[in-house]
């Protein structure tokens, strides 16, 4: 897979600071009712700007997928604001798109067709979609595999097809719930390069939640740290690292290293 004709954007403070939010949560409380009730988020604010890579650390439990959801209008919040693109979250937009641990696509269809599915449901012009799914096949080194069906491809293959599912409804912000949690390690490093490339292409603003310290540094230009549950935002962590990143030009960068130590502490992983 070729890592070529990346494009270096390399965005200084002040133009960071001109762009606007592009996801903002406001003091978000969710209680889950029922015999047990609880509140699995409390207090939670933070807010991600447009083409902004941020992702959200945090134990087991405390509420990650919870935000997620809630982000993407899929589960409603119990207090406080969500806006997206400065509008109201009052359920899922097509703004949004969602990639979950394990694939969405459909078994009896092909690649092409389950990337194609999205926009035929939502009646979209299919000329562009259909061209927009071949240059997805290309980007996400799919080609040759078009008319293959889910169960022929190996796991990276289809998280690969799932994500370019998303894209195909070529949404302006990308949530990510531990996309690539179901795979190995090998394959894991490569998909982030992957991910690292289109998002650096087609700069949508990117929330990832995972479990992986090194994963959120790699990828990332903030690194969030969720306390247990209830969860909180409790670090919001800048990551200067320079772009585009590549494993060759990162993994030796003695600050890949601090931020891996830093982070590591805060959450008592050693
Ligand atoms: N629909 C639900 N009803 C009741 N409780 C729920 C529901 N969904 C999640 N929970 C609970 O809310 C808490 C937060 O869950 P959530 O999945 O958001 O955490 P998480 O940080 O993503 O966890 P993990 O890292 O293990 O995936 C957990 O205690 C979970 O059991």
């Amino acid at each position: 897979m070729t890592t070529t004709n990346l494009k270096v954007v390399e965005d200084g403070d002040a133009q960071r600071a001109e762009r606007k939010d592009a996801i903002c949560v406001r003091n978000v409380l969710k209680r889950y009712p029922g015999k047990k009730a609880f509140n699995a988020l409390e207090d939670v604010s933070l807010s991600i700007r447009e083409r902004e890579f941020v992702s959200i650390l945090g134990p087991s439990g405390c509420g990650k997928s919870t935000l997620l959801r809630i982000v993407a209008g899929l589960v409603p919040r119990t207090e406080g604001e969500v806006l997206v693109n400065g509008k109201p979250v009052d359920g899922p937009s097509p703004e949004i798109g969602v990639v979950f641990q394990t694939s969405n696509m459909l078994p009896w269809l092909t690649v092409e067709k389950n990337m194609l599915l999205g926009a035929r449901l939502r009646k979209l012009p299919m000329q562009q979609a259909e061209g927009r799914v071949r240059e997805l096949t290309r980007m996400l080194g799919l080609s040759g595999f078009e008319h293959s069906h889910p169960h022929q491809l190996s796991g990276g293959m289809r998280q690969r097809a799932s994500i370019g599912q998303i894209l195909a409804l070529d949404p302006s912000i990308l949530l990510m719930d531990e996309p690539f949690g179901a795979l190995d390690a090998l394959t894991r490093d490569l998909l982030n390069v992957e991910l690292l490339r289109i998002w650096q292409e087609r700069m949508q603003t990117v929330m990832l939640i995972t479990h992986s310290i090194q994963e959120a540094v790699f990828l990332s230009d903030r690194v969030l740290v969720m306390s247990p549950r209830p969860g909180r935002i409790l670090h919001d962590i800048r990551i200067d690292l320079p772009r585009p990143r590549l494993p060759e030009n990162i993994k030796g960068n003695p600050r890949y290293g601090q931020y891996i130590a830093e982070i590591s502490k805060i959450m008592g992983v050693y």
